[in-house]
């Protein structure tokens, strides 16, 4: 069995690990931190766990971690960086669901994230653990920076065209919309009930954080330069995110849903849809699933790419999950095989 531990088991990607890991035949859960719920059971903070887990919250300290084989960091930003040389000395493998390790310029992560990064050397070692391009690193990572929710719609929408090198790639655009949940379980005014049901809003347009994320792994994956606009909304619906991705086609005489589904024929995680589909987000609720659906509005010049994930499954802890089947080589498949909840 995996020994694992989880930092930040009480935010909304935390308690879905120890939803998803609870599931898993071959993770036994050892370690769960909180700092305000220390010493508490995790089942008497999240009842639908009374059965699966019979931890109490420890403290996030290096000691309390350094006899997992695997520790998820399902942290705010600027927290796993603060722990991770220590843990990765101690022959533990990380897996970190926020953005400390995303980007590989330290001077451009600094400026998007606004705080001194604690250990730039270990950006290079880090390998972003988008599963469908990174796959052969991931085998061999220590340290794996879980993509954002939003860079994964995007990135798994745009991936096709781009390796074909079909479309303008200097001319992308992401409209993006996210659940509540994507901005964690912390309280804020823009998560009340009253300011965000009923209503919706972009947000971000100057420049999101995801931006340069989205950028730099498009471009290692690109024949030519990318530039992306990228916009963000939030939608009164608690999981789930709907990217909305416009590109200029090349030309337009191309098989573009043949080229989805043969590009993503083997991938256990990305379902792409017959063609004409609109995917829906409550499809994918639940699921460790991208599903995708591709267009070309009136046979013309330009390529709509929908593409739908749960921003708490695909876009964090179930990606984190399979980048930790991959790590340690098991079936991919392993604990993340489940039915989506519908309605
Ligand atoms: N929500 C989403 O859809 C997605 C989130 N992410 C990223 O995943 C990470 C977690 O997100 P989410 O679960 O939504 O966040 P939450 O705000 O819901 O939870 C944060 C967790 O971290 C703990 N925590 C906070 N500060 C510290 C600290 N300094 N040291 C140790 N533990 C700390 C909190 O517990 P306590 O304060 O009690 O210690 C809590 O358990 C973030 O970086 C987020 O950007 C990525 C993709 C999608
Ligand atoms: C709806 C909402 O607020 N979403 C979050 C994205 C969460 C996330 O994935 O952020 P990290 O890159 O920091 O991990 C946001 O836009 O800030």
């Amino acid at each position: 069995m995996i020994k694992a531990g989880i930092v930040g088991g009480t935010g909304y990607t935390g308690v879905e690990l120890l939803r998803l890991l609870a599931m898993h035949p071959q993770v036994d859960v050892q370690v769960v931190t909180s700092r305000a719920e220390k010493g508490l059971r995790v089942d008497a903070v999240y009842p639908n766990l009374r059965g699966f887990n019979d931890l109490c919250f420890v403290a996030p300290v290096v000691e309390n971690l350094t006899a997992c084989d695997v520790v998820f960091f399902a942290t705010p930003n600027a927290t796993a960086m603060t722990m991770a040389k220590e843990l990765l000395a101690a022959d533990v493998k990380l897996i970190d669901l926020s953005a400390d390790f995303r980007l590989k310029d330290v001077a451009v992560w600094e400026k998007w994230y606004g705080a001194k990064h604690a250990c730039p050397k270990l950006l290079e070692q880090a390998v972003y653990g988008l599963p469908e391009t990174n796959r052969e690193l991931i085998k061999r990572a220590d340290l794996v920076a879980n993509p954002g929710c939003y860079p994964t719609a995007t990135q798994l929408g745009f991936l096709p065209l781009l390796k074909a090198n079909v479309i303008e790639s200097s001319m992308l655009i992401a409209d993006a919309k996210s659940g509540v949940s994507g901005a964690g379980r912390s309280a804020s005014v823009v998560g009340l009930m009253s300011e965000s049901g009923e209503s919706f809003k972009a947000y971000g347009v100057p420049g999101h954080r995801h931006l340069p994320e989205i950028s730099q792994e498009l471009s290692h994956l690109s024949a030519s330069p990318v530039s992306l606009t990228f916009t963000p909304h939030l939608v009164p619906m608690i999981r789930g995110i709907h990217a909305t991705l416009y590109a200029p086609l090349k030309e337009t005489g191309i098989n573009l849903q043949d080229l989805f589904e043969t590009f993503y024929a083997d991938e256990p995680f990305v379902d792409v849809l017959p063609s004409g589909a609109h995917p829906d987000t409550g499809d994918v609720r639940g699921t460790n699933r991208c599903q995708i659906a591709v267009h070309q509005p009136q046979g013309g010049q330009v390529v709509t790419v929908l593409s739908v994930i749960d921003n708490l499954v695909k876009g964090a802890s179930g990606q984190a999950v399979h980048n930790m089947n991959i790590m340690f080589g098991l079936d991919e498949k392993t604990g993340l095989d489940q039915v989506g909840l519908y309605p």
